[in-house]
């Protein structure tokens, strides 16, 4: 299990996936862009409305299973990005790399930008924005809801 958490709200994702885009704006145009599905959808699609970009891919992963980390199964490759030239990937982040590195061997031309990144796996993205501790999960907004919290001194 991880020893943090860094919860991130749907107002922040938008603020980091639109920091990311204004850095992604200085590599235009691309041909189009790759969503790893399913973590990099949203981002995606925020960066895609930012950079006018309207041929949006998609390659399904699966590593993990909750926190678990599996061996990553290719679900569905890309169709329309050939070697991903002139393509930018849009994940949301990087942690071990597994992800990236399977992605990287099928769009090796590809621009690879995440809006997070872990230092085990941040040297195989082009671009990405905010950086954590290798022994932080990340939560997003669709993995969490708002709920009553106990105060301080009843839980002590
Ligand atoms: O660098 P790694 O160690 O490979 O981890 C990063 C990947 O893990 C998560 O995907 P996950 O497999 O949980 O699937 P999901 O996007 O469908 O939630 C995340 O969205 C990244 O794609
Ligand atoms: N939600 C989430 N998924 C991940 N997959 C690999 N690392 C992480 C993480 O920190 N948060
Ligand atoms: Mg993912």
């Amino acid at each position: 299990m991880a020893q943090h958490y860094y919860t991130v709200s749907w107002d922040q994702l938008h603020r980091d996936s639109k920091a990311l885009a204004w850095r992604l704006s200085t590599m235009t145009p691309f041909d189009g862009i790759v969503a790893i599905t399913r973590g990099g959808l949203i981002p995606a699609a925020i960066i895609a409305r930012e950079l006018e970009c309207r041929l949006i891919e998609t390659v399904s992963i699966v590593t993990y299973d909750d926190e678990r980390r599996g061996e990553p199964r290719i679900t569905k490759p890309p169709v329309a990005a050939g070697d991903g030239t002139g393509f930018l990937i849009i994940d949301d982040l990087v942690d071990t790399g597994t992800t990236a590195r399977q992605v990287r061997a099928l769009l090796p031309r590809a621009h690879f930008a995440t809006v997070y990144a872990k230092p085990a796996g941040k040297e195989l993205v082009d671009t990405f924005i905010t950086e954590v501790s290798q022994d932080t999960w990340i939560l997003f907004p669709w993995d969490t809801e708002a709920q009553f919290v106990a105060p301080i001194m009843r839980k002590a």
